[in-house]
């Protein structure tokens, strides 16, 4: 199976977007709804999403909006400063909003309290904090954030790559989520069968979320 590179995803992600037209937040809807996919809605009714303020962030909150939709118990978690959130980050979040879901907000250390007592009435974790846009280590509150997920009894699902895997190596940039499961799209990140990876990501699942072949191909040349 081939394997990207963040720089080879993230041609093929401006290619789908700007050259053939795909918004990009149809592709994070298509993204959302592969990870509802994935999910034993059956067996899970309790859920804790954390989510950064880029577009893996923006993944987070879809998923936690359609699981809302569904019926079930979801926590949300933001952690960063939205204000620098991505476009479609900030498109999610203010559905969210108008949704009435109420959202967590991790800006210091005392916010933490609510995220443990959230994983520790959650079944499932979900993990959309960092995606192939980590470039570096991972430090003070996001640090402590990652302990409290990967010390609960969670089941823990991670959105594209575990938080703190770097998408290119494999390699652990300080600290990294220890999930269960990892639903990666389109393409398998490279990240994820190198070094520390496989132990990291848990079962990996690659999902389609209708990215043309086109645009496949064409970030694949250009490498
Ligand atoms: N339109 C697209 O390009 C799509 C992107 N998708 C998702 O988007 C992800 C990539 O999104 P982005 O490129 O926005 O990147 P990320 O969402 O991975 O994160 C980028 C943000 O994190 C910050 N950051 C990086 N390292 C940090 C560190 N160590 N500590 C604190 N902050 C740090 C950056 O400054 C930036 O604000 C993919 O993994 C995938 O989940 C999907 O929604 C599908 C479509
Ligand atoms: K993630």
């Amino acid at each position: 199976m081939e394997k990207v590179t963040s720089k080879q995803m993230n041609l093929i992600d401006s290619f789908c977007i700007k050259a053939i037209g795909i918004p990009g937040i149809v592709l994070m809807e298509n993204a959302a709804l592969k990870v509802i996919k994935n999910i034993d809605l059956n067996s899970y009714n309790n859920f804790t999403i954390v989510a950064g303020v880029g577009n893996n962030g923006g993944d987070g909150l879809a998923i936690g909006r359609h699981l809302s939709v569904l019926g079930k118990n979801v926590n949300v978690f933001v952690i960063g400063n939205v204000r620098h959130g991505s476009k479609d980050f900030v498109t999610n979040y203010s559905i969210l909003r108008n949704m009435n879901i109420h959202i967590h907000h991790i800006l210091e250390r005392e916010d933490l309290k609510h995220l443990q007592k959230s994983v520790r009435s959650s079944e499932m974790v979900i993990d959309a904090i960092f995606g192939t846009g980590l470039s570096r280590n991972i430090e003070g509150l996001f640090e402590r954030t990652i302990s409290i997920i990967n010390k609960s009894d969670n089941f823990i699902l991670s959105v594209d790559i575990p938080s703190g895997l770097s998408s290119d190596t494999g390699e652990i940039l300080n600290t990294c989520i220890k999930a269960d499961k990892t639903v990666t799209f389109q393409l398998l990140k490279k990240g994820l069968v190198e070094n520390s990876g496989e132990k990291y990501a848990g079962e990996i699942v690659v999902e389609p979320i209708g990215m043309p072949k086109i645009a496949i191909e064409k970030g694949l040349r250009n490498f």
